[in-house]
């Protein structure tokens, strides 16, 4: 299979996950004979440097023409005192809103190795993986331009959304408890905001045409606190944008690090830009110590739903998890006993893990 994949690295330790990302995927094509081209575009900071603005023309031209996007992190204190409206941020979440991608997929998941040191292990252990599904393109984030009156004294921020913006990613939160253990809490702050409210009737409406969904609403405050204490009793999460980006950092604590999660920005056609959940971390941005690990199974989210490629998205994770139970870990995660590696060498390892599968698979091979 051969595949035009979008680069974009964006900044800090967005390029230093981009570059292991890359790594396992080349590996990836290796074992399964399969061509990905990368072709490498500026968004965020990098692309103030270099064009004056956090989304040139050419990378959303080119994100419009390739197979799949592929995106680090965008942001960092060296870009903190330009305009408003031409953000690093404004990079990111204008590309999102140009290519439509609504649906923010991002799964919870443990790691064997890694529970093992941690007093949520029983909770979130085995099949009690959260998916959280966030609404991407709507609400505080894409109001009306934010403003200061009053001589600066006053802040204006909206919260807009349509009825159809909440349907269509309230219909993905019912289509992923569908295919995963059929529950659905769907959070939001309806004793208090007016969108909340529309939300919560729209779930009510949708539950309809899916009886076999048990459905729960929590206020975005107790959905937090439960998520820490009870993280078992979720499966599917559907919220609207802000709730969504909070409490994905929050659960990525079940997990050991903010580094390890995932996510998926997909429309309904399958066009979809990937990208962990964490930010350009300045604070080890350029020590070579990030954790690679969310980029990396973004990739593998990446082959699963734009290329299909189930059986090497398995392989992709199944090497990582491999590689925890060697004990390797970066230094925002703790394996006792382990060994602790930078992002080079944590990539490294994964990447034996996949050649090792298939070295003793062909070896197999030879004698069966
Ligand atoms: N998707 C994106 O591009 C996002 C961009 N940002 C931007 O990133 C910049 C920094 O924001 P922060 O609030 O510091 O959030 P952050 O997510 O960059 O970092 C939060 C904490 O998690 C750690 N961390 C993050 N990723 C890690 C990794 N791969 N391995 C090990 N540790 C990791 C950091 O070292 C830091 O202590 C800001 O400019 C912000 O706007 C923030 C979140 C998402
Ligand atoms: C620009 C921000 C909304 C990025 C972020 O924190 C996220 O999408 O998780
Ligand atoms: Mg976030």
């Amino acid at each position: 299979m051969k595949k035009e994949i979008i680069v974009l690295p964006g900044d800090g330790v967005g390029r230093e996950v981009m570059e292991a990302a890359k790594t396992v995927l080349r590996a990836i094509a290796d074992e399964y004979d399969h061509q990905f081209v990368f072709h490498e575009h500026e968004i965020g900071g990098a692309a103030i440097d270099q064009y004056g603005v956090p989304l040139p023309e050419e990378t959303i031209d080119a994100c419009m023409h390739g197979d799949a996007i592929l995106l680090g992190a965008v942001g960092g204190p060296k870009w903190d005192h330009v305009a408003p409206d031409i953000r690093p941020e404004k990079g990111l979440l204008g590309i999102r809103k140009q290519l439509g991608l609504y649906a923010n997929l991002r799964p919870v998941k443990g790691f064997k190795a890694l529970l093992q040191a941690s007093p949520l292990k029983e909770e979130i252990l085995g099949e009690s993986d959260i998916l959280i599904v966030r609404e991407l393109t709507g609400g505080l984030y894409f109001g009306r331009p934010s403003e200061r009156r009053d001589s600066g004294n006053t802040v204006v921020d909206t919260l807009s959304y349509t009825r159809e913006e909440m349907e269509r990613i309230i219909e993905t939160g019912f289509e992923s408890a569908m295919k995963r253990r059929k529950k659905l809490t769907s959070v939001d702050k309806a004793n208090v905001l007016e969108s909340s409210r529309m939300w919560r009737e729209i779930v009510e409406e949708k539950a309809a045409q899916y009886p076999e969904v048990e459905v729960e609403h929590l206020l975005v405050d107790a959905a937090a606190m439960k998520l820490i204490t009870e993280p078992s009793r979720f499966d599917v999460i559907v919220t609207e944008n802000l709730f969504g980006d909070i409490l994905s950092d929050e659960a990525s604590v079940l997990t050991g690090s903010l580094g390890m999660l995932p996510s998926a920005s997909l429309r309904r056609d399958g066009v979809g830009m990937y990208e962990p959940v964490h930010g350009s971390a300045p604070d080890i941005a350029g020590k070579g110590v990030a954790n690679p690990i969310g980029m990396i199974l973004s990739a593998a989210m990446m082959l699963r739903y734009s290329f299909g490629l189930e059986e090497e998205a398995r392989e992709i994770e199944r090497a990582v998890d491999e590689c925890l139970e060697q004990g390797y870990f970066t230094p925002d995660l703790f394996i006792p006993g382990g060994t602790p590696v930078g992002t080079a060498e944590m990539t490294a390892r994964i990447i034996e893990n996949v050649t090792a599968k298939s070295i003793s698979d062909s070896i197999c091979g030879m004698y069966s």
